[in-house]
Formats: structure tokens, C-alpha cells, sequence
């Protein structure tokens, strides 16, 4: 049983991430944080007949410290839909706050763009000295789901979409999202040509444009990314209640596991420093990092593609908390 944060509780994302955890038995206690409206969502979930302690939190009177202290799980999905400079600061900011409050928490960032967000956490932590890069995740899950559905959806049998897995390796934007559709646990439907692999694979890339457009000015995805997002949070939870065998991918640190993570520089044949791979999840964080593994060549072009973005992408985030503009 463990205490889970939620930073930026009272947004389109959080809420209903928040009541996403508020039903999971594995939380004993809730803490919600934003900088708005977090007392109601609290008082309204506080009402939900399960074992989470729910309490809500603003900035006065040390609100942030409050909410992280004891944390053993902090969810980040605080900032504003599309605004890379915005949230930055943002993420900066709570990201000082979990090294003061709860330097030993897993922290799973979702606030974009995470391919620059999670190295600006990474970055604040070392200032503090207390980076743990097997506790660092940024949240990758919805491109996850995105592939599964479609996959699911293609094959005919959306009842397939919670049971197939597809691994989805390397950021989380544009392309530098790579879906691993040779490794689906369901093979795609015989007769499925290269052109339909391309737009399928596009699909998953660039979702999230799909969302933004549908939504007409509204924001981004809330409701597929709060179920993402908790669906993550639950197999890091697992993992620290000591549940063995769980893998996900998630965008981290490759040194979080320094032999898993020198393989994955070979494959990819970049000495990046951050990727996104399956994750061996522990009660420690991250216990072991999964390779690409055998990838078709369309696949490996891809990959090829991803690299040049999502080296400007972290270097981005890193150069931010040396000089602060993103
Ligand atoms: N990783 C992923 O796959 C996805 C990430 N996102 C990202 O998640 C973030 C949030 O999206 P939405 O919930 O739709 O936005 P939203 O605007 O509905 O909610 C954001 C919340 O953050 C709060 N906030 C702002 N500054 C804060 C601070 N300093 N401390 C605490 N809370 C603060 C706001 O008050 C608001 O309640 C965006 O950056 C978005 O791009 C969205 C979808 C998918
Ligand atoms: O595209 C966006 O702005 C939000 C996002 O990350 C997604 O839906 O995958």
C-alpha cells in the first residue's frame, strides 16, 4: 500500500487520473496538488467508497512540500497542452519540490513535451544529488495504448486492444514515437501491405494531433491519457509491492540499468542518454532495460529517423536548467 501524488490533480488529465487512483487498491493515500481547485476535487473523491486517504493541496502554506512528503509514487501531469516553454518552468518547478520533499518517490512524468521534460527533472535532481535514474519515467503508455487499440481495430476485434502488446520504443512526439508492430503479441491481418504498415504506423505517431483536432481548440488528449497514465502508474505500483515480471516501456535514462542501457546505444548506434524501452519494473524502479530485440528494416529506418529529434529534444531540456529557455 503506497502513497501516490498527483502534481496538476485538477486538470483535464488529472482528475480523472486522480479518481483512476482513488479506485486503485494499491493506494492507501492520495495527495492531490495544482495550483487550482484541488480542495474540491479532493472533498468530491474523498466520497468514493475505497481505502484511499484523499487530501487536496494548493501553493500557500508550503502546499506542494505538504502533498510530497512520504510520497513513494509522484505523477506529473501539470502545465498546459502544447506549450513546450510554459511547462518547462512548470515541471522545473515541481521537480525542485520532489527533491526536497520526496527525493526517494518514483516520479512518472507525463507534462510535455516529455521527450524534454524528463531530462529537465533528471537535470534538477542532480543539482539536488539526488538523481535515482531507476526512479525517473516519463510516461509513454498512451502511445502504448494508442497501438494497441488501432492494431486491435484493424484486425477487426477491439476486444483484442487490452490483450495484444505491441512495444513502442523511442520518444514520446512525432517521430520520434516508434511502434514495434513485427513484435505484436497478434500478428496484423495476412494481406496487410507496406503502405497500410505506413499509415498505421503515422497513426500512432501523430494520435495525439488527431485528439487536438477532433477537440477543435478544446486541449489535447485528457481522458485516453488519464487511463494511460494510470495503467502505468499501477505496474510501477505492483512492481514496488514487490509483484515480479512486470515490463512496460517508458522514456528513461539509459543509465538506469548501465549494461541494458550500453546494448540499446549499440542498437540504436547513438550515445543518446535517454530512449524509450521495455522496463523491467522492480520495487527499486527500474530493474532491468529490454533491447529493441530482432526489428524489421522498416522498423530500424524509423528508429534511424527518431534519432536526430530526439537528440535536440533532450538537449533541449538539459540546456534549459543550465539556461532557462526551452
Ligand atoms: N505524456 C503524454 O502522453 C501526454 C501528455 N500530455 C500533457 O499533459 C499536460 C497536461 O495536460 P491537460 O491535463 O490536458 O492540461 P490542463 O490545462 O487541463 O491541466 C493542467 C493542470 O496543470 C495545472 N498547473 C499549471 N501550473 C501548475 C503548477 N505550477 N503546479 C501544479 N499544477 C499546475 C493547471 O492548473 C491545470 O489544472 C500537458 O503538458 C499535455 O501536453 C497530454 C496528453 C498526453
Ligand atoms: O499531442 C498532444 O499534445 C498530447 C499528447 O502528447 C498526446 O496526445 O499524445
Amino acid at each position: 500500500m503506497s502513497k501516490a501524488v498527483v502534481l496538476g490533480a485538477a486538470g483535464g488529465i488529472g482528475q480523472p487520473l486522480a479518481l483512476l487512483l482513488k479506485s486503485n487498491p494499491l493506494v492507501k493515500e492520495l495527495a492531490l496538488f495544482d495550483i487550482v481547485n484541488t480542495p474540491g476535487v479532493a472533498a468530491d473523491l474523498s466520497h468514493i467508497s475505497t481505502p484511499a486517504k484523499v487530501s487536496g493541496y494548493l501553493p500557500p502554506d508550503d502546499g506542494l512540500k505538504k502533498a510530497l512528503t512520504g510520497a513513494d509514487i509522484v505523477v506529473i501531469p501539470a502545465g498546459v497542452p502544447r506549450k513546450p516553454g510554459i511547462n518547462a518552468g512548470i515541471v522545473r518547478d515541481l521537480a525542485t519540490g520532489i527533491a526536497t520533499a520526496a527525493p526517494k518517490a518514483s516520479i512518472l512524468v507525463i507534462s510535455n513535451p516529455v521527450n524534454s521534460t524528463v531530462p529537465i527533472v533528471v537535470e534538477v535532481l542532480k543539482k539536488h544529488g539526488v538523481f535515482d535514474p531507476k526512479k525517473v519515467f516519463g510516461v509513454t503508455t498512451l502511445d502504448v495504448v494508442r497501438a494497441q487499440t488501432f492494431a486491435a481495430e484493424v484486425l477487426g476485434d477491439l476486444s483484442l486492444a487490452s490483450k495484444l502488446t505491441v512495444p513502442v520504443v523511442g520518444g514520446h512526439s512525432g517521430v520520434t514515437i516508434v511502434p514495434l508492430f513485427s513484435q505484436s503479441s497478434t500478428p496484423l491481418p495476412s494481406g496487410f501491405t507496406k503502405s497500410d504498415l505506413e499509415a498505421l504506423t503515422t497513426r500512432v505517431q501523430f494520435g495525439g494531433d488527431e485528439v487536438v483536432k477532433a477537440k477543435d481548440g478544446a486541449g489535447s488528449a485528457t481522458l485516453s491519457m488519464a487511463y494511460a497514465g494510470a495503467e502505468f502508474a499501477e505496474k510501477v505500483l505492483r512492481a514496488l509491492n514487490g509483484e515480479k515480471g512486470i515490463v512496460a516501456p517508458s522514456f528513461v535514462h539509459l543509465s538506469a540499468d548501465k549494461e541494458g542501457g550500453e546494448a540499446v546505444k549499440k542498437e540504436i548506434g547513438q550515445d543518446l542518454e535517454y530512449f524509450s524501452v521495455r522496463v523491467q519494473l522492480g520495487p527499486g524502479g527500474v530493474e532491468k532495460l529490454h533491447g529493441l530485440g530482432s526489428i524489421t528494416e522498416y522498423e530500424r529506418s524509423l528508429v534511424q529517423a527518431a534519432v536526430p529529434d530526439l537528440a535536440s529534444n533532450i538537449d533541449k531540456g538539459v540546456s534549459f536548467i543550465a539556461s532557462p529557455k526551452l
